[in-house]
């Protein structure tokens, strides 16, 4: 038997348009970000692809997303789980830094290894920090645990127990089963299934609002490609996210 999983990107937020580095900061969609979350549900409706059950992280333009996808799709009522193991990277000290500014101040060397090297986090964030989530009720199950900065690979880790505890087991049970996480969440899961390189993850960005169908087989890998349902506003998508920083 095969299943279907969807990953889905939230929309343009308010940082994402601001061009800053945001992590775990809560930040909204924007009025672009809403009218991609429509369009996704538009195109899931499109497809015939109907969630079932909808996995999302704790922050909000993940929230947004979702809900508007899924009104669109008429599926608001499906059943909705959320974990703090699909938030975004959290960026230690570099959450509210503008992306440009820190290419010109670093370099580029700097710059795209703090953002797409597997295994080095930038520096961490300190607690008082007006961008800290250090005394965020939502994390508080975390206590002195909660994330001051990561590395795509402690996402990795953080991520794939959940993935291996409820999201599969959603996808045995046969439920078209929705994610909607963020850029390196969605990274991490992409390099889990699609058995990335640690090298080669670097090159891969995930587009804003554009669903990611997966087919997946009894072992949960996949039978195939990933596909996007509009390829050519993901591959546009996914170079502006690339350029991120570059004027
Ligand atoms: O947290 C952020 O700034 C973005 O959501 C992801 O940023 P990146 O593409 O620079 O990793």
């Amino acid at each position: 038997m095969t299943s279907t999983l969807i990953l889905l990107r939230h929309g343009n937020s308010e940082w994402n348009a601001k061009n800053l580095f945001t992590g775990w900061v809560d930040v909204r969609l924007t009025e672009q970000g809403r009218a991609e979350a429509k369009r996704a549900g538009e195109l899931l409706l499109e497809h015939d692809l109907l969630p079932d059950i909808l996995y999302t992280s704790r922050l909000t333009r993940a929230i947004q997303t979702a809900d508007i996808a899924l009104e669109e799709a008429d599926r608001l009522w499906i059943d909705v789980k959320r974990s703090w193991r699909l938030n975004e990277r959290h960026y230690g000290a570099l959450q509210g830094k503008d992306k440009a500014q820190t290419l010109e101040q670093y370099g580029p060397e700097q710059f795209q290894t703090w953002r797409r090297s597997f295994d080095v986090p930038p520096p961490p964030l300190d607690d008082d920090s007006e961008f800290s989530q250090a005394h965020d009720k939502r994390y508080a199950e975390l206590g002195v645990d909660a994330p001051r900065t990561e590395s795509l690979a402690l996402v990795i880790e953080r991520m794939l127990p959940y993935w291996h505890s409820d999201i599969t087991e959603s996808l045995a049970a046969g439920d078209v089963t929705l994610v909607v996480a963020h850029g390196n969440s969605l990274r991490a899961l992409v390099k889990h299934l699609d058995g990335i390189s640690d090298d080669e993850i670097a090159e891969l960005n995930i587009p804003t609002g554009i669903p990611l169908v997966y087919e997946l087989d009894d072992d949960f890998s996949p039978t195939g490609p990933g596909r996007y349902l509009d390829p050519e506003a993901a591959a546009a998508g996914a170079a502006a996210v690339a350029n991120q920083g570059k004027k």
